[in-house]
């Protein structure tokens, strides 16, 4: 049965064994070179100080120095470069030679549905109704069957049924203008602005829209969830973390006499709610198995932070895991896989290399030139969410043992909470002295 949740475990358990296969060829690999090197004959990966070698060519290895951070994987009839040296990720990220454009291109042209004449402007140029939300939640549950590009029309019915509905209602919207209104969000306004310009005819610019709404919920909304459910299953921190917020709020009696107006800034979040930022930065770290992606372009050497350099080859995909990076007991400690609140307050690493170390391994929004654009509206929108619940609200029947982080499906950013219902049923209320509330936010 191919659809709803049978076709999204089956999703998870490929996932599971892409990244056991990813973990065993590395293991398998250092366990190959360090045979090599034993032998004096060579290694499965050299570096190219020597000459220029291509990544994965049998050459002497004559340095015990440490494991390589890169290897050719076999891959179908092809190959691709797997990268989990943190350090080397940084470094493929910060290359001009290395490209994610292509995927984000043939992406949009599968999952948005976009005309032949569209995609040609984008290559050449480089208030939603409440109904349309689960149209999108629906969209985005099954939307690897349309990456898959195989029968869409048969295996993608869902993904292709609630896009549909989504696009429908934006099309009404651009084509009635309404997107040029006064109070409409600037990025929204500048991107339909740029899309007309660029000679995209207002019904596929409607299409192309909704790659803005799917960018800016399919990893937020998850963080988010990660978030709630992790702080609300350890009350000290709801405790520790309502007295942050606490000193914060401004309030004041409304002059219509309707209750109060209680105004959180969000630019003090960051600086005055220490623990939030932190287990915000810790459900990002844990939630996130992104696979980062790009394409070799040209002929490229990457260099590692030990001064080992490699060529990669033009042609070639270069893959890297966050889970990996993220949960490296090396540099996050034995609990890596687990949730802890502080990790991230200033002075918790455990030194000023571990500290570096966790800095260049953290890679939860990618980086160099396709560095996530919308990193500090998640963080507003999320801490501002959060401060408001845990200050007026409280979160019932949260079970831990429905609390379950299984590895995402292929494709997703960061991985989704166990669907249909099946994280169980939770109760958000008010709480007591704070019904009368109305919240505020201001940057
Ligand atoms: C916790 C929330 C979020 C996470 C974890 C996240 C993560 C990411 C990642 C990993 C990338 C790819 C970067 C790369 O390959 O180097 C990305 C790209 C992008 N994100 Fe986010 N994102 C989040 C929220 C948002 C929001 C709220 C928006 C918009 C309002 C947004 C807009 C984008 C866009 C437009 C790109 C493409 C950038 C490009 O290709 O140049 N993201 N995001």
């Amino acid at each position: 049965k191919l659809g709803g949740s049978d076709f999204g475990l089956a999703r998870r358990e490929m996932a599971e064994a892409a990244h056991e296969e990813y973990l065993a060829a590395r293991d398998e690999y250092f366990e190959k070179r360090d045979l090599f090197r034993r032998f004096g004959a060579g290694g499965t990966c050299q570096a190219n100080s020597k000459g220029g070698m291509e990544s994965m060519k049998i050459a002497a290895v004559e340095t015990e120095e440490e494991a390589y951070g890169i290897a050719t994987l076999p891959i179908l009839n092809g190959k691709i470069y797997a990268i989990w040296s943190p350090s080397l990720v940084q470094s493929a990220l910060r290359n001009k030679g290395l490209t994610f454009d292509i995927f984000g291109i043939e992406f949009a042209e599968n999952v948005f549905g976009l005309n032949k004449e569209t995609m040609s402007i984008i290559r050449g140029t480089g208030s939603i109704e409440e109904s349309l939300v689960s149209k999108m939640m629906e969209y985005d549950a099954n939307l690897n069957t349309l990456v898959l590009r195989f029968l869409p029309n048969i295996i993608a019915r869902a993904a292709i049924r609630n896009r549909n509905k989504v696009q429908e209602a934006l099309m009404k919207y651009y084509e009635a203008g309404m997107d040029q209104k006064a109070d409409v969000a600037e990025i929204t306004k500048v991107r339909a602005k740029v899309s007309r310009e660029s000679g995209v005819k207002n019904d596929e610019g409607a299409r192309l829209e909704m790659a803005l709404i799917f960018v800016a919920t399919t990893n937020s909304v998850p963080t988010a969830y990660w978030l709630l459910t992790n702080i609300w299953l350890r009350p000290n921190i709801v405790d520790r973390i309502r007295a942050e917020v606490a000193q914060l709020a401004q309030i004041s009696n409304r002059a219509d006499g309707k209750g109060r107006d209680l105004t959180l800034r969000i630019s003090q979040l960051e600086g005055r709610c220490p623990l939030l930022a932190s287990s915000y930065r810790e459900a990002v770290r844990l939630g996130n198995q992104v696979l980062g992606t790009r394409r070799v372009m040209k002929d490229t050497v990457l260099t590692d932070a030990d001064g080992t350099s490699y060529l990669l080859r033009a042609g070639v995909n270069v893959m890297w895991s966050a889970k990996q990076m993220h949960r490296a007991a090396d540099v996050w400690g034995d609990c890596s896989d687990t949730f802890i609140a502080d990790r991230f307050l200033a002075g918790k690493a455990g030194g000023i290399d571990m500290e570096r170390k966790r800095r260049v391994s953290y890679l939860p929004f990618g980086g160099g030139k396709h560095l996530c654009p919308g990193r500090n509206f998640a963080f507003a929108e999320i801490l501002g969410f959060m401060s408001a619940l845990v200050l007026g609200f409280e979160v019932v029947g949260l079970n831990s043992s429905n609390v379950r982080m299984e590895t995402g499906a292929i494709g997703d950013g960061v991985v989704k909470p166990p669907a249909d219902g099946q994280g169980g049923a939770i109760t958000i209320r008010r709480r007591k002295g704070w019904e009368d509330v109305n919240w505020l936010f201001v940057c």
